[in-house]
């Protein structure tokens, strides 16, 4: 099975979650955009179901499909968001923002009663960091906002080459709320929880892209087919 066809096969084996008039949290990056376009199929043969979109990708895609959208301010709480992610671990921890969209990533599934995020088995770590932690910053005093950021790092007991990430065109990549992304290279993140507290507490940083105790099923596509992992009861 090829790259792509894992992420489609994973994004179809999330659509078991999906029941008929469900506020659904509709995530960005390759694998949710399978879940958009197969959502859609459904949506056409009738699924009546309304998205919220976690980027202005999602929902530029879901408006070319026919998924109907909703604003997350215009509806009580969601009942499911799938997702993707950069990374995994064993406690089912993520990174996510490899495509910039952490804060309404974060936003949607923090409203939502249910994540499930779709993968594939590349994305499966031991340990989180091999993937660069996307941190969210405001423009404003971006450089010392990054200074704070290898200060909060090293207290917690992790260190890396934090770098701005660069958009295509050139100059910073600038998120759909306008602001940056430093990109921290900690290779191993020994301890996330402690890492996630520091990082919230500096005020230019919006979000970083550690999702802790959100996902409760990972969907993970391999070359012998679908696991489906479930988060146990605490
Ligand atoms: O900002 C982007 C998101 O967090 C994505 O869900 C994540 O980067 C995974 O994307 P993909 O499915 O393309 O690997």
């Amino acid at each position: 099975m090829s790259a792509d066809a894992m992420k489609r096969a994973a994004a179809a084996a999330a659509l078991d979650f999906v029941e008929p008039g469900m506020r659904l949290g509709l995530g960005t990056g390759s694998t949710a955009a399978w879940f958009v376009r197969l959502l859609a199929e459904k949506v056409t043969a009738g699924l009546d179901v309304v998205g919220v979109p976690t980027s202005e990708a999602t929902a530029t895609l879901a408006r070319e499909v026919g998924v109907p959208l909703t604003s997350l301010d215009a509806v009580a709480g969601l009942d499911l968001t799938v997702d993707g992610a950069d990374e995994f671990d064993p406690d089912f921890n993520l990174i996510k923002g490899g495509g910039g969209a952490l804060l309404r990533e974060k936003i949607v599934a923090a409203d939502s009663r249910r994540m499930v995020v779709i993968t594939d088995e590349s994305k499966a770590v031991a340990r989180l960091g091999a993937f660069p932690l996307p941190i969210e910053v405001t423009s404003f005093g971006a450089v010392a906002t990054l200074r704070a950021i290898a200060e909060a790092a090293r207290r917690t007991g992790h260190a890396g080459a934090l770098t701005f990430r660069a958009a295509p065109g050139g100059g910073r990549f600038t998120t759909d709320q306008g602001n940056a992304i430093v990109d921290a290279s900690f290779r191993q993140i020994s301890d996330p929880q402690a890492l996630a507290d520091a990082l919230v507490r500096i005020p230019g940083v919006v979000e970083h892209g550690l999702f802790i105790g959100y996902a409760s099923t990972v969907i993970v596509a391999g070359r012998d087919g679908i696991r489906r992992l479930d988060k146990p009861a605490n």
